[in-house]
């Protein structure tokens, strides 16, 4: 008797990110009542976690990142007021968040806690991992601009994180620029170095458009948790669309638990009427995924642009160039400033 060995996809967790990512879109100035509408809207879905932060994370909020117009707890306090059954994640970069902030954060409800570093730095999350875990959240890790080192590297990375006591650690495409087998091949070597003790997660940014084709090929080699947007709201080209990440898991026959026609409805009736600009792959997104520059420059790149006259995507390229990471928003005035001084000088 032959036996029957095809197993049925596992489900895949989706974290809505709309909240946090969407922040940078948004110039970090949701409003409670946005915050509260958008929460009602997933958790009726079916999300089951939806992360609420400035877009840097827990006090992000400041003259380098920009300030948010509502504190976070207080919106962290709401949207676990509005969610009956999704938890509140909240993300938190070590050196700018602090263990008091988290402390705040689960005060207020938020259950999920989600520590973001650079790609090389995981060792700096070792204590907020500690902290988290002590007070009782579920702990994510995040390796930011994961296509600046090879899937090996990433792998012993992620091993830091679990070690520290992440029970996930996530591939984070921040320069949309990971094409396909990139992706792939980074979802794999953390699944074989980690996947028998922690889950591996994928959030994707849409600067090469490959944000929904990267989660899939993600979640086909063993990711569990993937990110997405509703109506790809996050910084740079946008994140993975919730929507559409709910629409083709379903037709895949991935598990999200996530209702489409209620995430569709969640992107079309409540995100899409306060949306002042549509994340979009323009010239100077494209630059970012092509260049691997971090996606929540692209705002600050053209405030500098225009403040200086020169144009933003030249502005990108040479911070891809330069290698500019999180963190150093400022070297984004100084390359414009540069910009300005070659042209003056070739005038
Ligand atoms: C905190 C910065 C950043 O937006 C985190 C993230 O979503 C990414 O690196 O893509
Ligand atoms: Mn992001």
């Amino acid at each position: 008797m032959s036996e029957n060995t095809t197993a049925a996809p596992a489900k895949i967790r989706i974290t809505d990110s709309t909240l946090r990512d969407g922040s940078h879109a948004m110039a970090h100035r949701f409003t409670e009542e946005q915050v509260r509408g958008v929460v009602h809207a997933l958790d009726r879905a079916g999300v089951e976690v939806i992360e609420v932060t400035h877009g840097d994370g827990l006090g992000g909020s400041s003259f380098n990142y920009g300030f948010s117009l509502e504190d976070d707890i207080k919106l962290v306090a709401a949207a676990v007021d509005e969610a009956t059954s999704a938890r509140i994640a909240v993300l938190l970069l070590p050196g700018l968040g602090t263990v008091e902030d988290l402390k705040r954060a689960h005060g207020a409800g938020a259950s999920v806690a989600r520590i973001a570093t650079h790609c090389t730095e995981a060792d700096v999350s070792l204590q907020h991992f500690a902290a988290a875990r002590e007070l009782g959240m579920e702990t994510v890790g995040f390796l930011m601009l994961s296509h600046r080192i090879g899937p090996a590297e990433l792998a012993r990375q992620a091993r830091i994180m679990v070690d520290g006591g992440a029970q996930c650690v996530y591939v984070v495409d921040s320069a949309g620029a990971l094409v396909l087998g990139e992706a792939q091949a980074r979802i794999s070597a953390l699944v074989a170095e980690i996947g028998h003790e922690a889950q591996v997660g994928f959030h994707g940014h849409q600067n090469l458009s490959l944000g929904v084709a990267n989660s899939v090929l993600a979640a086909q080699n063993g990711a569990r948790q993937i990110d997405g947007a509703l109506c790809a709201l996050g910084a740079g080209a946008g994140n993975a669309p919730t929507e559409v990440l709910a629409a083709t898991f379903d037709r895949l026959g991935i598990p999200t638990g996530v209702d489409v026609q209620g995430a569709l409805a969640a992107a079309e009736d409540v995100v899409k009427p306060f949306l002042h600009r549509l994340p979009f792959a323009d010239r100077s997104a494209i630059t970012q995924g092509h260049a691997g520059v971090y996606s929540s420059f692209l705002l600050h790149a053209e405030r500098a642009a225009e403040r200086y006259g020169v144009p933003a995507h030249e502005i990108l390229q040479r911070v891809g160039q330069a290698g500019y990471v999180g963190g150093q928003e400022d070297m984004i005035i100084d390359v414009a400033l540069q910009l300005v001084a070659e042209r003056e000088r070739a005038a």
